[in-house]
């Protein structure tokens, strides 16, 4: 099995009830999922589309990297997405963010996330899934959060 810390995202439709939908799915997919961060609502970037509400999760699978990929834009395209453009609004937006230590660069899939560190919407949560050294950048999501600020994030409650 590995370890797999995940990020998710919504600003389309109700937007809790997508994340409670996606991390269901991830478990019927092969995704255990151990830990989840609580909800927490961010501002969009780009700016002209509806709130976030993201989240983190940690957990284990066997599936390898371009399966457990291929899982998460399965479910995706389940729970609706409209993949109108680049960061655009969707329903449900779900990335990869580490797998074990793993880095990789392919054109599909880059491990790690290539923006974890500048975005305050994906390490606000994974603080909260993942307390010491992040895989490969070897520091703390807290850490890293500190050096950029909340960008607006605030935590909203439980998923
Ligand atoms: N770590 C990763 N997790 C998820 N998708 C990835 C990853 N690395 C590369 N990709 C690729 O990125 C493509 C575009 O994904 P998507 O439309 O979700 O991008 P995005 O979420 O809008 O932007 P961002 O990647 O900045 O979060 C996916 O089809 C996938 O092949
Ligand atoms: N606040 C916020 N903004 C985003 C998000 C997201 O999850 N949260 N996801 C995007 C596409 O990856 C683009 N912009």
């Amino acid at each position: 099995m590995s370890a797999v810390l995940l990020a998710l995202g919504s600003n389309l439709g109700d937007r809790r009830a997508n994340l409670r939908a996606a991390l269901a799915a991830l478990e019927d997919a092969g995704i255990t999922v151990q830990r989840t961060s609580f909800a927490w609502e961010t501002p969009p970037v780009p700016a002209d589309q509806p709130p976030f509400l993201n989240a983190a999760a940690a957990g284990a699978t066997g599936l390898p990297p371009a399966e457990l990929l291929a899982a998460l834009k399965q479910i995706e395209r389940a729970l609706g997405r409209r993949p109108a453009r680049r960061w655009g609004p969707r329903p449900i937006d779900l990335d990869i963010l580490f797998y074990d230590s793993l880095r990789l660069d392919t054109p599909d899939l880059t491990i790690p996330h290539p923006r974890i560190a500048e975005r305050a919407f994906v390490l606000a949560p994974l603080s909260e899934v993942w307390d010491g050294p992040l895989p490969v950048l070897g520091e703390t999501a807290l850490a890293l959060l500190g050096r950029i600020g909340l960008q607006g994030a605030r935590r909203v409650g439980p998923i």
